[in-house]
Parts: C-alpha cells; structure tokens; sequence
C-alpha cells in the first residue's frame, strides 16, 4: 500500500527568500506527503552538502528518484533514506545534496502516515507518543550570522521552564518578544528582525543580556511561571582559527578565556541553556565547560556534532555536552536524525530538536520532537515559517487529548 508511484522535486523559495527545494511523494494507494528543505546561515563546518537547489533536483531526479518508484515502501523510513543513501553513494550526500535527501525522507515519512491514517508523530514515534511535549526555546533577540550590525552572540533564547502546557510555553515566549520590543523601544533603540524573526538591535551583548533577563523576568511574574534564558553563541561564526583567538568586535579571547567567559556568563545570569559556546573542533574545551557547569545548565552541540552520530560518539568519549542539537537537514534523512536522538538518549544527552534560520512553512520537525520524546525544540518565536511548527505542536496537543 505504501509502495512509492510518483516522487516531483519543485524549486520553492525559503523565508530568506532563497530558492529550497520541496518533494511531493505518493504512494501506490493514494498516499500523498509533501515537505520542504530548510537551509542554515552559520552552518557547521562537517554537515551534511546542501547543493544549489537545481543541481540537487537535477541530481536527485537522475540517480535517486528512479531507485524509489516502484522499489520502495513510504512506510518504511529505514528503506526510503537507505534508497537515498544507495543512490547518493557518499557520506555527506554530495552527489544528490542533503536538501534533496531531506526533502525526499519527509516528504516519504508524511505519505506513509497518510496511507496508515495516522498523525505524522504517531507514525514516527509509535502509538505511546504525544502526551509530552518539548520546552520551545524561543529565539527573542539576536544578530550573528542572522542579522548584521547586532549582538555577537547570535541567539537570545526565552527558556519556559516552568510552563504547564506546550500552549502556554509558545505564548510565553511570544509575550517576552513583545516586551523586548516595548523595551527596545523605551531605550530609543531602533530594531529590525533577523532572520528568525529576533529582535536585531545595534547594541552589545551587555545590554542585550539586561532587557532579555528583564523581559523574561517581567512575563514570568505575569504567567506566574519561571522563564529562563538561554543562548546560542554560535562559537564557530566568531572564533579565527589562523590567530587562535574568539574575537567579538575589539575584544579578544583566547580558548581557555572563552571557557571561563562561558562558565561566568552561565552563573551570572542562571542560563538554563547554552549552544555552542565554544568552537566546532574544540571537544575538550567544550568537555572542560561540562565539567564545570554541565550540572546545572544545558549545554548543547550544534556546529559540535551536526546531528551526526560519529561525532556525537566522540563528544560523549570526551564529556563534550549533554545535549544534541537535532537538524534533519545536517545529515540528510530522518533515519539519521533518529540515530542521532537515540545515541543521545541512551547516553544521558538531552536532543534539541531545531529548525535552521532559512525555513519554509513544513512542519515536519514539530512532529519529530513528539515522536522522539524530545526534552526541547527549537523553532523561533514569531514570524510565519516558525510560527507553523509551534502552532502545529498547539494542534498536536489538542489532538492527543
Ligand atoms: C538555527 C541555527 O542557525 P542556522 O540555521 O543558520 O545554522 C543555529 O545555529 O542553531
Ligand atoms: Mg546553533
């Protein structure tokens, strides 16, 4: 029933406005999925290849698509994504790109939950999921890669801890991105958004640590529930790896003053989560911060581990972490991605289940949080391509009711 019968690759545009790819698959029995790729701005040196879109449709049309239709169930997730893994013949999905791989792998995975009638979490994660839901890091304020002119660390991130339900998580953090604004505003600082939809202001990390910490504090004491705050310092966009040195403008630090920043910064402002705070080669700095702070905050491998399990292998041999950030698109197939939660869990490491800052309208990756039991996702706070994955964890809860 859910043998593949037709799979269509289209050139779509992204929330950057950049061209993406988007895959349609449908199934011998009427099964129909569609999804599209997301695309990274600070992205990790060892992912997965994203190809300029026509090449990677050219590409997958050529060698995947044929090794498909007619060959392969939809249903069955591990024989789609190894089809694509056959049809690529690299380890970072060069010859077909990872955006096509990933496009196909969740496209496949919806039409598979259309032909069973079930939701898409349900057919990832089986029929006990869906009572749980992940903490939304809610990205408020930032600029790095994702806006110039702004903050050197690239993402602020409201952490409701305390929130009661996943409705009231995602409202929350849009009330803190709201205040931010009011807060912005009230200083006379003129903001744009970036590419998440953050605020983007032309001030330094000091100041932005203040309105984020008032502002989280200020819609905690409204909701009657403890906000946190965390980052993403995207370490790897600031470090110069000729001079050894992080530089963030004129200031300068060197490795081991990068760990000890970390550490400062964790307890003077009780971050509930850090993502990656140092470099994407540095396992033992990032292992040294873990000995230091891993007990009481998040510390999480984006740019570290780029949803790859060798990689994450090494970060735990090391005690790099105790969390994964998880992006589909950083290693190709949902089939991947699983693997790489599932190392995490059985280890101990929280996964952190995430969009990337170019994102279309796909959902996808709401359901995959719910089906992987996920403690956090992260998928921005306003704007519609993420308001699509949080309003869609809002429906999923009302459906497991
Ligand atoms: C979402 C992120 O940004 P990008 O998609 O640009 O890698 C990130 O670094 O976590
Ligand atoms: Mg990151």
């Amino acid at each position: 029933m859910t043998r593949i019968r037709s799979v269509s690759l289209r050139r779509i545009l992204d929330s950057r406005g950049n061209p993406t790819v988007e895959a349609d698959v449908l199934t011998e029995s009427g099964g129909f999925g569609r999804a599209a790729a997301p695309s990274g701005a600070s992205t990790g040196e060892y992912e997965a290849i994203e190809l300029p879109t026509g090449e990677a449709i050219a590409a997958a049309r050529q060698h995947a698509i044929p090794r498909l239709i007619n060959e392969v169930h939809a249903g069955n997730q591990r024989e789609v994504d190894a089809a694509l893994h056959g049809a690529d013949g690299t380890d970072d999905f060069s010859n077909i790109g990872a955006n096509s791989a990933v496009a196909i792998s969740m496209a496949a995975a919806k039409a598979g939950a259309d032909v069973l009638g079930a939701p898409l979490y349900q057919h990832l994660g089986g029929t006990f999921r869906g009572d749980n839901f992940p903490i939304p890091l809610g990205n408020v304020l930032g600029g790095g890669e994702h806006a110039k002119e702004a903050t050197h660390i690239q993402e602020f991130l409201a952490v409701p801890v305390g929130a009661p339900s996943i409705s009231e998580a995602v409202f929350a953090n849009a009330a803190v991105h709201e205040r931010i604004g009011d807060l912005l505003d009230e200083r006379g600082v003129a903001a744009g958004k970036g590419d998440e939809g953050a605020w983007a202001p032309s001030i330094d990390d000091a100041a932005a640590f203040e309105i984020v910490a008032q502002a989280t504090g200020d819609v905690a004491d409204d909701v009657g529930f403890d906000i946190g705050v965390g980052l993403d310092v995207a370490a790897s966009e600031l470090y110069d790896a000729d001079d050894e040195v992080y530089r963030y403008g004129d200031v300068e630090r060197t490795p081991d003053e990068q760990v000890d920043y970390m550490a400062d910064l964790v307890d003077e402002y009780d971050l509930a989560y850090v993502e990656d705070p140092v470099e994407e080669n540095d396992f033992d700095g990032f292992a040294d911060l873990t000995d230091r702070v891993g007990d009481r905050t998040v510390l999480c491998g984006d740019d570290l581990f780029v949803t790859n399990v060798e990689r994450l292998q090494d970060g735990i041999d090391a005690g790099a972490g105790n969390a994964i950030l998880v992006k589909p698109n950083q290693i190709g197939t949902l089939s991947d991605a699983v693997d790489a939660v599932e190392l995490a869990t059985r280890n101990g490491l929280d996964a952190v289940v995430s969009h990337r800052s170019g994102e279309t309208e796909d959902t996808t990756i709401a359901h995959l949080a719910v089906a992987t039991d996920a403690p956090f996702i992260k998928t921005g706070t306003v704007g519609g391509e993420r308001t699509a994955k949080l309003n869609e964890l809002i429906r999923i809860a009302e459906d497991a009711v």
